[in-house]
């Protein structure tokens, strides 16, 4: 049987809210944001270990959750670094041994499903490396520093990444440690699976698993929770 653990990284400052508390510990419908992701992660069977990275200044109130809402998968709460790519490396670095693949999501992409995340950990276990992924809805251009659109790629391949990106735990260590030797820093970790020449695929995700990045993306998560609540009463209706 496959054994999957899980890095959730919450050391960001989130600087594009503008709030003078961090994102991840806003919250919506009385639990912080990052409360929600870790229960989400909690209950799936699929995972058996989490290891959360905060700032160093979070870590006390990171331990009161864990307790608090009984977040029993949590086997370690660390210090960040400075950019993202760092508070994973140092994840990683804490994870149980023995574990085959690990998932690497964001401490504020709070609606992650089972069903998508274990679509991502079986294909990661398979195939070394997989990430979701949704189709782009706009037509994208590249823009050059004068503001003159230089390009526009073909829609139809391009892809938004998420988070949750699964990969076998030896290779994603594997492409951490070269890009830390190379000073290579990029913005996700497929970024750096690619780079040292392995395939990566994409898992097609939803598009309400949203990263909560600025104070209008508070307003959707407020609405896409209220949606899941009535569903889950409609579904309870139906069984009674
Ligand atoms: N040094 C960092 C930077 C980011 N993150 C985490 O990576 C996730 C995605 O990053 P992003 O949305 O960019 O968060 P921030 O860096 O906090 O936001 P901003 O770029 O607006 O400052 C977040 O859960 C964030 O806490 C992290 O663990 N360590
Ligand atoms: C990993 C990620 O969430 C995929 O969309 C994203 O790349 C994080 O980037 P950010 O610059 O930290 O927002």
């Amino acid at each position: 049987m496959k054994r999957n653990g899980a890095v959730i990284v919450a050391a960001g400052k989130g600087s594009r809210m503008g709030s003078s508390e961090s994102k991840q510990y806003l919250h919506l419908q009385g639990k912080p944001i990052l409360v929600h992701t870790l229960e989400r992660f909690q209950q799936m069977p699929q995972i058996e270990a989490i290891v959360l990275v905060t700032g160093s200044e979070d870590i006390g109130r990171c331990v009161t959750y864990v307790e608090q809402y009984g977040l029993t998968k949590v086997v370690a709460v660390a210090a960040g670094g400075a950019e993202r790519q760092q508070s994973v490396r140092i994840g990683l670095e804490r994870l149980p041994e023995g574990l085959d693949v690990v998932a690497v999501h964001d401490g504020v992409r709070p609606f992650v499903t089972e069903a998508k995340t274990a679509e991502c950990l079986d294909k990661a276990y398979e195939a070394g490396g997989a990430v979701l992924a949704v189709p782009v809805k706009d037509t994208i251009k590249v823009v050059d520093p004068s503001g003159m659109i230089d390009s526009t790629p073909e829609r139809n391949s391009l892809w938004a990444v998420q988070t949750p990106q699964a990969f076998r735990l030896g290779l994603l260590r594997q492409a951490h440690d070269k890009a830390a030797q190379d000073g290579f820093c990029g913005t996700d970790d497929a970024m750096l699976v690619e780079r040292i020449g392995h395939s990566v695929y994409v898992v097609e995700g939803d598009y309400t698993n949203i990263k909560i990045t600025t104070p209008d993306d508070l307003l959707w998560a407020e609405r896409l929770l209220e949606q899941e609540q009535q569903q889950g009463q409609g579904e309870k209706g139906e069984r009674s």
